[in-house]
């Protein structure tokens, strides 16, 4: 075994992973709230892999519930070391057609009211996130597409919204006006828990529809979303494998790894001891530093 244990978040279409070797379904408890499943614990090749299916399995849970933080704080017990997450995106981009991979670079997050953070009064803390994704990962999982003959655009940007309903023309236009490449309704604030729980994080992304801002096209709807990934969804699971079983067997250490150094603020006295024993594994590593 090597030193990596990847946890896989799946999105729409991607509700388990059959190449797991000694899979298991796993119920993991979180202080947080409910995880979307159990976590699908196995390995592929030399890496230890837990795959969360996102939505739950039969896709049971709406973007606006998914519990988030249970989600990263339930993949940070379960050993992670870092998150490869897969979505279903829409493109704002001429560029990026439908069957499409693209992996993320930036977000715009424009969901509302979702918990966001597991961080506050009694233990503020302000990760930076400048740069949300781990540019190892996310470049790992680009070359993993392209070894196993898809076609992988490096670095958009995710236009975070909060749905369940699809845009209307003109908020698709403005998102495009905005600088957003893709679109999707789970990207936020996934991302951001992750970096709170030092976890280095990936979207990969894959495009299934061009969104609503085509006068000449479709507007997007389930029916060609779930077609998109039906007829991607093989290259998607190769992908995964492809990620895994090309990682070295040593994993260096990331500067996320240490993100939450230097980012709480709240003298050490006035911290909060409730909130402190629900963050014993997200801020773990810093807790037992004392
Ligand atoms: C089924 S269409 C909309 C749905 O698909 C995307 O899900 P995921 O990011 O989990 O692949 C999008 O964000 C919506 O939740
Ligand atoms: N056009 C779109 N908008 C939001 N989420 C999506 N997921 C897939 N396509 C999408």
């Amino acid at each position: 075994m090597s030193d990596w244990t990847i946890g896989i978040i799946g999105g729409s279409g991607l509700y388990a992973i059959d190449a797991l070797e000694d899979a298991q379904w796993i119920p993991v408890l979180s202080p947080w709230g409910e995880p979307s499943d159990e976590i699908l614990c196995g390995k592929i090749d030399h890496v230890r892999v837990r795959f969360l299916p996102r939505h739950g399995r039969g896709h049971r849970i709406a973007p606006s519930n998914i519990d988030a933080r249970a989600n990263i704080d339930a993949l940070k017990r379960a050993g992670c070391t870092d998150i490869l997450a897969i979505s279903a995106v829409g493109s704002l981009s001429e560029e990026l057609a439908p069957g499409r991979f693209v992996t993320v670079d930036q977000f715009i997050d424009n969901t509302r009211g979702r918990r966001s953070s597991f961080f506050g009064d009694g233990f503020v803390a302000h990760v930076s996130m400048a740069d949300p994704v781990c540019p190892r990962l996310s470049k790992h999982a680009a070359r993993s597409v392209t070894k196993i003959g898809g076609e992988c655009t490096e670095g958009a940007t995710y236009l975070a919204m909060e749905g369940p309903q699809f845009s209307s023309r003109a908020e698709s236009r403005l998102y495009r006006h905005w600088g957003a490449e893709v679109i999707g309704m789970t990207g936020m604030p996934e991302a951001k828990l992750a970096r709170e729980a030092e976890l280095p994080y990936a979207l990969l992304a894959m495009v299934t529809d061009y969104d609503s801002w085509r006068d000449d096209a479709e507007t997007v709807d389930v029916a060609q979303v779930v077609e998109q990934m039906q007829r991607n969804s093989k290259l998607a699971r190769k992908a995964v494998e492809a990620f895994c079983m090309g990682l070295p067997k040593k994993r260096n250490p990331s500067p996320i790894d240490h993100a939450l150094t230097d980012a709480v603020i709240t003298a050490p006295d006035k911290h909060d001891k409730a909130l402190l024993a629900k963050l014993d594994a997200v801020a773990g590593r810093l807790l037992r530093q004392g």
